[in-house]
């Protein structure tokens, strides 16, 4: 056998360095897939934030300004070139990294690192764009004024991110808010920082400048409270679970400081009775299935036109039995295990409550007989649903999907916005103009026609409702970190004339 891949140990990166966390405390890494402590990160506390913090902002300012944040965008732009070429260099290290700590299929962790290079070298196109969009004027309807616009980086950005896509989600962070001018203090999830820790490394053989990004890793509380509420932390930005989501509003709320919220989802997708029957199940199930159901837009909630709901879910279930499900690592896996035992011991009890709850479990349910290791979990189809089940109601952030029949299209518009979230929802029907109707009537940040979950960094991402506020990715994403400023200009040269001249004497 091959011996195990070596897990890098490092500290903090901190000031283009590793520092050790002040308090010496580390934890352990844990390969959901096998349940083996494979490694350990550094786990920071409010003293290393603050250092983070420190050392942000003085590379926020150094030299003012002249090295990085007021630095033309070409200078930012090289940067991130430089780190998305060294992301492609080590793509297929990143990607075992990332599926030892996350259980992700080895494919899906090789796509994800496609995304992580294609977004940062997107936002290097856009810092360098960035330039050409200063300065520019405002009409005014009157002529001894003029005044323009200019885009300045907010400042030190604080960014908090899940584990569902470690890397990705810091990306679509880290690629913006570096874009904008901004520097940053990231602090992954612990669950899975691995390859955030990987970044700093980049940053170090790509010779950014010290302070502009900084990785801590660490607990919640610990590390990413302190960050959240931190005076010298001008905004923040944050993927995760809407309870989570809350608690950073709040701390950021008392600093007046501006926030943008990736939150949770629970999203429909819609099925007609007009569709290619194998086409469409094959949407839904990458829609819940893939990375197990952890992904914030996943279409957990299935409505199925009642005319095809029967041979709909006959063919749903024979896809669902041909998902390899496996080791991660294995060839062709396309079900890895879920990211830890909490997660897994909650998805188990959304299953066991939405049975007692009086539902059934059409397919799934269990751990998969062949695997005795792991946090495995069967895909798994609920059936039988009311709107007022937890499982009708609640994100599970797992492999579960629960399903209902609608008559109308009314009825499936009322279902699919019968939510307090509002991430995506999606749609499969041959007729178009009906598909164009609906994402008018879904009360959601994302629509996908015949098709669920793809991601496209030129596209703005973000929901409504609890599912939180502010757009990543595109040009959206780059204005997150961004500070509007208008500069007026008089220009006339006359005396202003409100006040009576005194006397000249
Ligand atoms: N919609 C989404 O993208 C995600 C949703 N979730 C949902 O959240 C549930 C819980 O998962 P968790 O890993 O606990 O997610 P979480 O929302 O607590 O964690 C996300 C990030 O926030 C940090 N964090 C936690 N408490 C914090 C605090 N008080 N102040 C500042 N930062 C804090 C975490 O360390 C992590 O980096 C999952 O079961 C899932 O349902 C989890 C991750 C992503
Ligand atoms: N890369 C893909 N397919 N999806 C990204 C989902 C991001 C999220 O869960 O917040
Ligand atoms: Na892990």
């Amino acid at each position: 056998m091959a011996s195990p891949p070596t897990i890098p140990r490092r500290s903090l990166f901190i000031g283009g360095g590793w520092r050790e966390p002040s308090l010496g405390r580390r934890l352990p890494v844990i390969n959901p897939a096998t349940e083996a402590t494979i490694g350990d990160i550094p786990s920071a506390t409010a003293e290393d934030v603050e250092i983070a913090v420190a050392a942000a902002r003085d590379a926020f300012s150094r030299d003012g300004g002249r090295h990085w944040s007021r630095a033309p965008g070409a200078v930012r732009a090289k940067f991130l070139r430089a780190i998305a070429a060294k992301i492609k260099e080590r793509k297929s290290d990143l990607a075992l990294l990332e599926t030892l700590d996350s259980g992700k299929p080895l494919d899906e962790s090789d796509a994800d690192m496609d995304d992580v290079v294609a977004c940062f070298e997107y936002y290097a196109d856009l810092a360098e764009a960035l330039d050409g969009k200063q300065r520019s004027p405002i009409s005014l309807p009157m002529e001894n004024f003029k005044s323009y616009v200019l885009k300045e980086p907010i400042g030190v950005a604080g960014l908090i991110t899940a584990w569902n896509y470690p890397l990705l989600m810091a990306t679509w962070k880290v690629a913006p808010s570096l874009a904008a001018g901004c520097t940053a203090v990231l602090k992954p999830s612990e669950l899975a920082s691995l390859t955030c820790l990987e970044l700093g490394a980049i940053c170090i053989e790509v010779g950014l400048p010290p302070g502009v990004l900084n990785i801590i890793t660490g607990l919640g509380p610990e590390a990413g409270a302190p960050l959240s509420s931190h005076p010298h932390v001008d905004k923040v930005a944050f993927t995760g679970s809407t309870e989570t989501g809350k608690r950073i509003m709040t701390a950021a709320a008392q600093m007046v400081k501006p926030v943008s919220l990736e939150l949770g989802g629970k999203s429909p997708l819609i099925v007609f009775d007009d569709v290619d029957i194998d086409k469409a199940v094959e949407w839904a199930i990458f829609g819940i299935f893939l990375n197990a159901g952890q992904v914030c837009s996943a279409t957990s909630r299935l409505l199925l036109h009642e005319k095809i709901a029967k041979q709909f879910l006959d063919r749903l279930v024979a896809w669902a039995k041909n998902i390899k499900i496996s080791d991660p690592l294995e060839k062709g896996c396309r079900l890895g295990s879920v990211i830890s035992e909490g997660q897994y011991e909650k998805i188990k009890k959304f299953i066991s409550t939405a049975r007692s709850e009086g539902a059934t479990i059409l397919y799934g349910g269990a751990r998969p007989q062949h695997l005795r290791r792991g946090f495995f979990i069967e895909p798994t189809i609920i059936t039988d649903v009311s709107t007022s089940m937890q499982i009708w109601r609640e994100e599970v952030f797992g492999p579960v999907l629960c399903v209902k029949e609608f008559r109308t299209e009314s009825e499936a518009v009322e279902l699919a916005n019968d939510t307090h979230y509002g991430l995506g929802g999606a749609v499969i029907s041959n007729d178009q103009e009906r598909c164009e109707r609906i994402s008018k009537a879904l009360h959601s940040g994302i629509v996908w026609i015949n098709c669920s979950q793809p991601t496209l960094v030129q596209a703005p991402w973000g929901g409504n409702k609890r599912s939180g506020f502010g757009r990543e990715l595109g040009e959206w994403g780059l204005e997150n970190y961004l500070t509007v400023k208008q500069v007026t200009k008089y220009c006339s040269d006359e005396q202003w004339g409100w006040y009576q001249p005194p006397s000249k004497l």
